[in-house]
Order: structure tokens, then C-alpha cells, then sequence
């Protein structure tokens, strides 16, 4: 089985601040991982890390199967598709969505490079089979949330990544935007030669069925990881939290979790 990344006692400190704590954790091929957290828990801080944009303060981290301190880190980045808010401040807003989705190719924020027509009718495609049709023609800066969301993750496919990572993309949504996104997530996961998934949320809810495994993150720390089922369990979420919660079955298959 390929392994996509493995944290081999890794921790972090800045400063005399210590973000994560002797972090040991293996993804594997074929595995969707959401890591669930509150509020500075160090999901953002251990997000960079797999992006080879911060580097452990001890340990060894493998990503992609290169050894930090061993690998190349910008043909590394290639391989990883990345959506987060912070993406969406950088971007070149007053593109066109085709062109957003297309710098994907070349890991830019804009494009500087000459595209073929084959590349600019790919990137469409690509915004098409994620559900974007109607948002060919329009500037990025007059999307929606739900829409920029869509084509955010369009962009990331557009590198063909091996490791798809997902921060908070359900952040700013209404209800049912939210669901139209996860439901074009969870079609990514049956996709052949699909990229694993990583997905950061604060709630349970948004972890569909396709997200098999689950690490919960309290700071700086691993709580507890590993298969779906045996995670989101209310006894486990409620030692997690450290607070009276009540759970909710949603389809059988999804919880939410509410403080009591
Ligand atoms: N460069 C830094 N120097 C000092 N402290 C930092 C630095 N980066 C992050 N932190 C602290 O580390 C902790 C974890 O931050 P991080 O952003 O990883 O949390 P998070 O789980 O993503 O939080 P949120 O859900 O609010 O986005 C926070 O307390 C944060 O203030």
C-alpha cells in the first residue's frame, strides 16, 4: 500500500510556544482523512507543514514519499492540490474562472506562461465536471462563496494532485451550499486515480461518509485517530471536547454535535 504521508514524532515550537506535540501519524493510499479540531488546535499549523511551506522543529516528516531535509519541495508542492480562504486573498480576483482554474496547472497564482487551447478546454472541463457550468464567462470577484469554493477545488484537480487538501472549505457557506460542495467532495472520492483526501473542519457534520479515518487534534496534540467508526463516537467526542455534548445521526452515517 503507497503511503501519502507518515509524522514520525514531530513536533513544532515557536518561540517558547510549543504548536504540536510529538505528533506520530501514517496516511495511507485509498484513506480520506478529516482532522477535526477547535479553535487554535494546530490543524493550520500541521496543514503547512504537509505543504512543505513550515518544517518540523523535531522529528521526521514524509510526504508524497520525500524526506523533508531530503526532497525537493516545489516539485513536491506540485503533486498537492491546496484550498483554503487564505488561497482565495491572493488570488488575481478580476481573472476569468477558466484562467483561475487553469493556473492550477502550473502552481501560480496568475498565468504568466503560454496555454494551449487544449490546457484552457481541460480547465473548463474540469469546472464542468465539478458542477460549474454556469459560472463559465464571469470574473471570479462576482462569484458567491459556494461558487469561488467550486472553483478553488477545480483548480486544485487541474494538477492531477495525489494528495488533495481541503481547510475549512465549508467556511462562510449556507446550508445548502455546504452540501452541494461536500457532495462534489465525495464524488472526488470515487473518481478513478483520485487524490487522497484531507479535509480540516470544526464540525462533525461536514464529514461525509467518505471520509473513512478521523484524527482529533486538542492543542497541539493527537487525541485520538483511526477509522471512522471508531472515532466519531459520541463517548469519544465527548472526551475529546472536555464538555457535555449531544449527537445527532444525520443519514445514518453522519453526526453532528451540539454542546448539552
Ligand atoms: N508563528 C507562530 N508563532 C507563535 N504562535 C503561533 C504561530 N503560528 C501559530 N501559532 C499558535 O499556534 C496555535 C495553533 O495555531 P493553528 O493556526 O495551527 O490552529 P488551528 O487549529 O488551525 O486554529 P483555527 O481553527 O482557529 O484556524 C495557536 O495558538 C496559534 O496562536
Amino acid at each position: 500500500m503507497e503511503r501519502i504521508l507518515r509524522f514520525d514524532d514531530v513536533s513544532v515550537t515557536r518561540g517558547k510556544k510549543k504548536i504540536l506535540h510529538h505528533i506520530n501519524w501514517q496516511v495511507n493510499q485509498n484513506e480520506n482523512w478529516a482532522i477535526l479540531g477547535l479553535n487554535g488546535a494546530g490543524k493550520t499549523t500541521m496543514l503547512k507543514m504537509i505543504h512543505g511551506d513550515l518544517w518540523p522543529t523535531t522529528g521526521q516528516l514524509e510526504v508524497l514519499g520525500g524526506v523533508f531535509g531530503h526532497t525537493n519541495i516545489p516539485e513536491l508542492k506540485t503533486k498537492i492540490g491546496w484550498v483554503s480562504n487564505a488561497l482565495q486573498d491572493q488570488l488575481h480576483t478580476g481573472d476569468p474562472v477558466d484562467l483561475i482554474v487553469l493556473s492550477g496547472k502550473f502552481a501560480s497564482i496568475g498565468i504568466y506562461q503560454e496555454f494551449s487551447q487544449s490546457e484552457l478546454d481541460e480547465a473548463r472541463q474540469i469546472l464542468i465536471d465539478m458542477g460549474g457550468q454556469k459560472l463559465l464567462g464571469k470574473k471570479y470577484a462576482v462569484l458567491s462563496q459556494g461558487e469561488r469554493q467550486l472553483v478553488l477545488i477545480a483548480r486544485a484537480m487541474m494538477a492531477h494532485p495525489k494528495l488533495l487538501i481541503l481547510d475549512e472549505p465549508c467556511n462562510g457557506l449556507d446550508l445548502f451550499a455546504r452540501e452541494e460542495l461536500l457532495s462534489r467532495v465525495a464524488r472526488i472520492a470515487e473518481m478513478p486515480n483520485r487524490p487522497a483526501l484531507l479535509l480540516v473542519s470544526h464540525y462533525t457534520e461536514e464529514l461525509l461518509p467518505c471520509f473513512n479515518h478521523v484524527l482529533l487534534l486538542r492543542s497541539g496534540q493527537v487525541i485520538k485517530k483511526g477509522a471512522r467508526k471508531q472515532v466519531l463516537t459520541a463517548d469519544s467526542l465527548s472526551d475529546f471536547y472536555e464538555k457535555p455534548i449531544q449527537t445527532v445521526t444525520i443519514d445514518g452515517n453522519r453526526l453532528a454535535v451540539y454542546p448539552k
